[in-house]
């Protein structure tokens, strides 16, 4: 699939999400941060808004949930439009169920991981999967800074990835902007979230494209 590039609306004005999916027409993917105020102290959108915002954009919805039990409410986003959706590991009862119940319904089942979350354990789920987000900030908020103690997780997770020959996506997500995608893409990641670099940029299409030339250039 080569290097993808998901600018995150948390960072775009709430009141206008449609025209601000319009600013960045070169995305590949619209990533919709959810948050219960549960899973992480911030809240945010939920269904009707990522329902509201597939009718208003054709630009795919990479839904990233931050919830208490993703079991229960992820797939009702395949239903409201998304064409990825994301639970978090620590949060969900049952990934391999809620991946293949994501999977069932048309979607990319992703699962994400926060920072202090290792993937070891989870290498045997890789199968199931689409789509591994490696957060490389504490997950509830945009504009956080980059945690570089996040990238030996990415390359660690490029490798299992690699060792079982599958076609699965590796997003990072926290803190990517020009000064730090090219760690990320040198570490094995080909989908990258980025929020406050791109809706903060004057031009923030041009952001989305430079991002993305940044990251193709430094591939592994
Ligand atoms: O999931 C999250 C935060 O929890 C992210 O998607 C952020 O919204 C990314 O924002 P920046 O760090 O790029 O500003
Ligand atoms: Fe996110």
């Amino acid at each position: 699939m080569g290097i993808q590039i998901s600018p995150s609306l948390l960072s775009a004005d709430f009141a206008d999400l449609g025209a601000e999916a319009g600013r960045i027409a070169s995305a590949d993917w619209l990533h919709v941060d959810v948050m219960d105020n549960h899973f992480v102290p911030n809240l945010t959108v939920g269904l009707p808004v990522v329902e509201a915002l597939g009718k208003a954009s054709s630009t795919p919805m990479d839904c990233h949930l931050m919830i208490e039990d993703p079991d229960r409410w992820a797939p009702a986003y395949v239903e409201a439009g998304a064409g990825s959706v994301t639970f978090h590991v620590e949060a969900a009862t049952a990934p391999v169920r809620l991946a293949r119940e994501l999977r069932a319904k048309g979607a990319r089942a992703g699962m994400g991981l926060r920072p202090a979350t290792p993937i070891e354990p989870y290498e045997d789920l890789l199968p199931e999967l689409d789509m591994l987000l490696v957060m490389t900030v504490e997950p509830g908020f945009g504009g956080q800074k980059f945690l570089d103690v996040c990238l030996p997780k990415i390359r660690r997770t490029r490798d299992l990835i690699d060792k079982h020959g599958l076609d699965l996506w590796l997003q990072v997500d926290g803190g990517v902007s020009m000064e730090t995608i090219e760690r990320c893409a040198e570490a094995g990641a080909d989908m990258f979230v980025a929020g406050s670099a791109v809706f903060g940029a004057d031009d923030p299409d041009a952001m989305v494209r430079q991002l993305r030339a940044t990251a193709e250039a430094a591939a592994r």
